[in-house]
């Protein structure tokens, strides 16, 4: 059992994922999430759901220290107001924060939210503890809807959508090279982690999801949210182990996709 350092990342997610934030022009991308032993990762309407313990809790935030980017679905930004920070780190590591990246086709995204109102009101801490926000929309949301964001503060970033109008999962390599990140850990929810699970390759035919690191805890939730929605289970990739660890009463399983496992 492993009781991460709060001055070093833990040795095996240095192994497995880009502690060096990439190096190579391709974007590593790192799907993460933190379940139930029945597979839900929110309680009923998306209530959120404290599954990580302490030890697990401080290995996410070292794995967030190891990307550029952080992105979540509007989703989960509207529901869980979440922070998306290093802050269980210590800040005399100086550790840059990583780059909150939201994926809100339709621009939806609270003015109120935590992680600008934030970043407004506490300017000593840009680029020490707080990054801009970045939200990607579509590009058939009007300029005026976007420029009133901006004027709030975020950046918004129009992208082409697809037949469902979200951004397509394989564009975000492109979408994230443009922006100047060499690596992004996408951390839900099930819609989100649904859909780039599906997305098996990059347009070069190699795999969309380079590293998959999952936290279950040892707890049932019952009814809830799913890692991905209901119906939404055929066609996921197939998973090898590189790593377990257990960290405190949590289990932390570090994948890869492997396509040639599948029969
Ligand atoms: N335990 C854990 O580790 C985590 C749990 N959660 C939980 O997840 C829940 C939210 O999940 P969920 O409701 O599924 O929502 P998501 O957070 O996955 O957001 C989904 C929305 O993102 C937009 N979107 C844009 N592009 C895409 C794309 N390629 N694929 C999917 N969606 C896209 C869509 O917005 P639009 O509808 O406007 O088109 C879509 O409805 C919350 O309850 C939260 O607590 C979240 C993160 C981690
Ligand atoms: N690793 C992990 N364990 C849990 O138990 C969780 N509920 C989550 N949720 C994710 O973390 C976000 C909240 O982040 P902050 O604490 O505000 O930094 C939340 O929005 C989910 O993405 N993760």
């Amino acid at each position: 059992m492993t009781t991460p350092s709060s001055t070093e990342a833990p040795g095996f997610l240095a192994q497995h994922l880009p502690l060096d934030k990439a190096t190579t022009s391709r974007p590593h991308i790192t799907v993460t999430w933190a379940q139930s032993l029945d597979s839900k990762i929110a309680g009923v309407g998306g209530k959120r759901v404290i599954l990580s313990g302490p030890e697990s809790m401080l290995m996410t935030h070292w794995l967030r220290s190891m990307h550029d980017a952080i992105l979540i679905g509007v989703n989960t930004l509207i529901l869980d107001d979440p922070r998306l920070q290093i802050n269980l780190l210590p800040s005399s590591l100086n550790l840059r924060p990583p780059q909150p990246l939201i994926l809100d086709p339709h621009l939806r995204f609270p003015p109120t939210a935590r992680i600008l109102s934030e970043w407004n009101t506490k300017p000593l801490e840009r680029g020490k503890t707080l990054l801009q926000p970045w939200i990607i929309c579509s590009d058939q949301v009007p300029l005026s809807q976007r420029t009133s964001l901006e004027e709030e503060g975020a950046r918004v970033i129009a992208v082409k959508v697809d037949e469902k109008g979200h951004i397509p999962p394989s564009d975000l390599p492109d979408i994230v090279g443009k922006l100047g990140l060499k690596s992004v850990m996408i951390e839900g929810g099930s819609k989100v982690l649904s859909t780039f699970l599906h997305q098996r390759q990059r347009e070069d035919g190699s795999v969309l999801v380079d590293s998959v690191v999952v936290t279950v805890a040892p707890m049932f939730i019952g009814q809830g949210v799913g890692v991905v929605p209901e119906g939404e289970d055929k066609g996921l990739p197939p998973l090898r182990t590189v790593h377990t660890e257990t960290m405190g009463k949590d289990a932390v399983m570090v994948c890869t996709v492997n396509e040639e496992d599948e029969e």
